[in-house]
């Protein structure tokens, strides 16, 4: 579960880019997060990943109490979330496999488990004939689903996934939202911020909506 107790952040610069804000969200849950430019989406992302801390206010992710998380703890916080950005982040040396694997093989996870897991998670995605491919031999679509291949790839109970089709063509990225919403029917918490309006229309899922720091609606789908 994800809880956010009277969240507030303000930056060194005095910009409050969230205010008090309040929030659960229950395992196994399908939540888009929207809002303007500047409403607060990434600071909320960057209290979930832990990369910035709340200057008030309480965060718990997957049973963890972020402010009272010990350092040691953080890694195998960070294994029980998979991350995907907009920009995609792949390694642009490593071909589609080792992109993958390689969040297996920094966790030790035995070259055995590796073998099995990777083509799976790659078939998945729907790149099962991709393996072997660099990054820049992917299109847009594609790459984004490697990323989405290595986010899964450890079984995180939760997926963040920030404007993750926004480097990518209007066609593929309803096929984008589609894989997020196979993987969460099959019981993976989903968080995903986007701009764009049309797409959570096609998908009758719960919709946070930022504004100026404040969660200013929480619907069980979207209305324009
Ligand atoms: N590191 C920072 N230092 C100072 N101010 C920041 C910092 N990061 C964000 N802000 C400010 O905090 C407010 C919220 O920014 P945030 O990036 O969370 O918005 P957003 O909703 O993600 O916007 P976008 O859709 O443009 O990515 C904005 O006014 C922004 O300028």
């Amino acid at each position: 579960m994800i809880r956010f107790t009277n969240v507030s952040k303000t930056y060194k610069n005095g910009t409050m880019a969230l205010k008090d804000v309040n929030l659960e969200i229950q395992d196994g849950e399908f939540v888009f997060i929207v809002g303007s430019s500047g409403a607060g989406k990434s600071t909320l992302i960057k209290m979930l990943l832990h990369e910035e801390v709340p200057t008030s206010g309480e965060v718990e992710v997957n049973g963890f109490k972020l402010s009272k998380m010990r350092r040691r703890q953080i890694p195998k916080f960070r294994r029980s979330l998979g991350v995907v950005f907009q920009d995609f982040r792949l390694i642009p040396t490593m071909n589609v496999y080792d992109n993958v694997a390689f969040a297996l093989r920094v966790t030790d996870v035995p070259t055995r488990d590796i073998r099995r897991r990777v083509p799976y998670i790659l078939s998945l995605v729907g790149l099962g004939s991709k393996a072997r491919c660099m990054p820049d031999q992917l299109s847009g679509g594609e790459q984004q689903r490697v990323a989405l291949a290595r986010a899964l790839v450890n079984n995180p109970r939760l997926i963040i996934a920030d404007e993750p089709t926004g480097n990518i063509d209007p066609e593929l990225s309803y096929e984008i939202v589609d894989l997020l919403n196979e993987i969460n029917n099959v019981g993976t918490t989903v968080i995903m911020v986007t701009h764009e309006h049309d797409l959570v229309a096609q998908f009758n899922r719960r919709v946070l909506t930022l504004e100026h720091g404040h969660i200013i609606a929480d619907d069980q789908e979207w209305r324009q």
